[in-house]
């Protein structure tokens, strides 16, 4: 990023006054700045998205049409946040509306969607893309064999293979990489020059043909290829796409910026001729992954970009000296608060895990007693399978309770997969209540099942109907579940039940035909055919294994002893089950494999309280999900994750299992894992509670960072000193 001399010019006076706040110096300077492009780099709670705010209000106040300002983001809680901060400082709600708030994705996607015409399907996970990916490895297994000499290819097989593969081609393609060979160029020698293995590289642009299809859109795009397609559109010669063109352009979070994205903000602004905004943190960075980049903001971002000035927000508004000081500490580097204020930063020592839940909740309910909003407190968590336990507690305490970015654990999938069948085996099947509820629980065992069955077929009214009656609950697990697969099954596995009597009756009318007209021997090899299709087993070795595993794990649970502990069948389950294997052969991300493995424990674990018989856990968890949903009508608390709580901010922050191999969790990124940390405390305003073990061994290393005690002491003197 160019460093520009900030400008002897004053800037003029501001004609917005904001509601609520009164902005300083550094602030009015960016509302009204004159520059054609400003650009804020600051801390967490710096006041970046509120003076984003300010400058858009400022523009609108001087007569620009907000139609003609788009605000730019790289999450959707991001746009959601800038345009609550709008309302906050006092901009009409109807006129918020008018501008256009939204990621740089969905950005994408709309402008496209009126370039094409249409909208091409939009696959929202890796899950959803590996069936293209398998279909474009096999494809170009078979173009190489063909070749006068094979390459010798190592593409991905398994699911955390193409989950890699996946990763890889998501960063190709924020580097706006292109599956194209520069002239005279080989596979190998462009491969390459990009520091990929040439199987990759050839995957890569396998599956970029297949997405395109032959016709003028793309048969489906997955997260980002909007924006990539739409960068791609733009740098090409013959150029005939026209995004919409705006007078203001805004960026929050800049430190997301990759090549991709920037390509769509440059076209903006050179076509535009648009005043530019931009505003982030580079210790916020926690989508690398995803191809944020912070060299590139550093280096490439605003190069030969004419009237730059890089301004300051030096302050933290979110909280008081205490927290800056510990945020200092942890990162290295200066934070200074504006805010007369003494954060409290509590931190409690647990014994296990399920101690550390229980004083969440007592801790929420504290808050509570002391005139605080449970709105106004969330808990953030580092990985969603740690909701299991204070989901409980919480539960216990008559504490409700919402999720961002995670999933109540009774409706991920895999528990929901347990809990039928636990109710297949006690025969219990009000035991999971309402047919919404049952509807899931029918998909997941379909899931875990690794039953091949298409969209069309998992919506389908049948399987609503069997979720709606007793006997037909059963049926299904007998007919289905149980039932070894033919060939006439995975034939139908992608139509509805209306899609299959239409078969049957086409077919029937069919053979009737034929008989009428005395052709009774192509009628009866029809009929052979059809009744062949119908006996055939046709099932995969994994999906055999699969329901004979179910099969014996139910007659175990049925002869298990009536008295004997939830935990200690379900346990016996679990392994029987073989859940934790299938989990690696289901999620094409490792880590949702080992988060689904470590709900499951969860799930057992909070099975052991009470000692409750399997028909007595059963009720208890029907109870917890009426008690659950009854708690949600009031007021909540917020259980969320990092990623979810990032741009937001709460009055209290509780941090929970701060442990080694938890924060940082292993095997991520370290410098990631950092950010993630810095990310998650910086959301406190008012009182931050760490809850680390009792074993000093095992406390997470950045909870020493901040030198907690020293923060305060310290804290405390520079209120005292510089607020008086
Ligand atoms: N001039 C001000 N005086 C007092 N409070 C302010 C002022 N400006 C902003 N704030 C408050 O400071 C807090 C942090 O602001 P904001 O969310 O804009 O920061 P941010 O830098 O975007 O945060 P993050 O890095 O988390 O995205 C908000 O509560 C906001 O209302």
């Amino acid at each position: 990023m160019t460093r520009a001399p900030i400008s002897n010019s004053p800037s003029p006076e501001p004609q917005f006054t904001p509601r609520g706040i009164t902005p300083t110096e550094e602030q009015r300077d960016i509302q009204t700045c004159r520059a054609r492009h400003v650009i804020a780099m600051a801390n967490a709670g710096a006041a970046k998205t509120t003076t984003l705010a300010l400058r858009i209000a400022e523009s609108i106040t001087r007569g620009v049409w907000p139609e003609s300002i788009v605000a730019l983001t790289f999450s959707g809680e991001a746009a959601r946040v800038l345009k609550e901060r709008l309302i906050e400082i006092g901009l009409d709600e109807k006129v918020v509306r008018r501008i256009r708030c939204e990621t740089f994705d969905k950005f994408a996607q709309q402008v496209l969607r009126d370039f094409e015409g249409g909208q091409a399907p939009i696959l929202d996970s890796y899950d959803a893309v590996a069936p293209h990916v398998r279909a474009a490895v096999t494809e170009l297994k078979a173009q190489n064999v063909l070749r006068r000499t094979p390459r010798e290819l190592s593409l991905p097989e398994h699911n955390e293979q193409i989950f890699e593969f996946l990763t890889i081609a998501r960063q190709l393609k924020a580097r706006l990489v292109k599956p194209q060979l520069e002239d005279g160029e080989s596979f190998e020698e462009h491969a390459e020059s990009l520091n990929l293995p040439v199987s990759i590289f050839l995957l890569f642009c396998q599956l970029e043909k297949d997405r395109a299809g032959y016709g003028d859109e793309p048969l489906w795009r997955a997260e980002f290829d909007a924006t990539y397609d739409l960068a791609c559109l733009l740098a090409s010669e013959d150029c005939q796409i026209r995004p919409p063109l705006f007078r203001i352009v805004i960026v929050d979070e800049l430190q997301d910026m990759n090549p991709a994205s920037y390509a769509v903000l440059e076209y903006l602004l050179t076509q535009g001729k648009s005043f530019f905004t931009g505003a982030g943190d580079f210790d916020q960075v926690i989508h690398r992954w995803a191809g944020a980049d912070v060299n590139f903001i550093r280096t490439r971002f605003a190069q030969g970009w004419q009237s730059v000035e890089t301004r300051p927000l030096t302050q933290t508004y979110r909280h008081g000296p205490i927290m800056a000081l510990a945020t200092a500490a942890l990162k290295n580097k200066e934070v200074v608060s504006g805010r007369n204020h003494e954060t409290r930063i509590l931190v409690e020592s647990y014994a296990d895990q399920r101690a550390a839940a229980e004083r969440v909740a007592a801790n929420v309910l504290d808050w509570k007693t002391r005139g605080g909003h449970l709105d106004a407190c969330a808990i953030i968590l580092r990985a969603p399978y740690q909701s299991i336990l204070i989901e409980n507690a919480l539960l216990e305490a008559g504490i409700g309770w919402r999720v961002e970015g995670l999933e109540s654990y009774l409706l991920r999938s895999e528990i929901l997969m347990l809990r039928g069948v636990i109710a297949f085996a006690l025969n219990d099947y009000e035991s999971i209540p309402g047919v919404e509820k049952r509807l899931k629980v029918l998909q997941a065992l379909l899931l875990w099942q690794q039953f091949e069955w298409g969209a069309n077929r998992l919506d389908d009214a049948a399987l609503k109907t069997a979720a709606e009656q007793p006997d037909l609950f059963d049926a299904f697990l007998k007919g289905t579940l149980l039932k070894p697969q033919t060939r006439a099954d995975k034939q139908a596995a992608d139509s509805t039940s209306d899609q299959e009597t239409e078969a049957d009756f086409r077919f029937l009318e069919k053979v009737s035909a034929l008989r009428k007209s005395g052709r009774h021997d192509e009628a009866n090899t029809l009929a052979n055919l059809r009744r062949l299709d119908a006996e055939t087993i046709d099932e995969t070795p994994v999906q055999r294994g699969a329901r004979m595993r179910l099969e014996q794990t139910l007659a175990m649970l049925r002869e298990a002893p009536p008295d004997e502990p939830a935990w200690s069948v379900l346990e016996r389950a679990v392994d029987m089950l073989a859940l934790k294997k299938v989990a690696r052969q289901i999620f094409i991300a490792p880590s949702t494999a080992v988060m689904v493995a470590r709900s499951i424990d969860g799930f057992i674990d909070g099975s052991r309280r009470n000692n409750l018989s399997l028909r007595d856990f059963a009720i208890w968890l029907r109870k917890a999900e009426v008690k659950a949903l009854k708690l949600r009508a009031s007021n909540t608390v917020l259980l969320c994750t990092v990623e979810a709580a990032k741009g937001q901010e709460f009055e209290s922050v509780m941090l929970p299992c701060l442990e080694v191999g938890t924060f940082p969790l292993s095997g991520s990124d370290p410098a990631e894992e950092s950010n993630r940390f810095y990310v998650a405390l910086t959301r406190a305003r008012d009182e931050l509670t760490l809850y680390i073990p009792d074993n000093p061994a095992r406390v997470s290393p950045y909870v020493k960072d901040m030198n907690v005690d020293r923060a305060i002491s310290r804290g405390r003197l520079q209120i005292d000193i510089q607020f008086g």
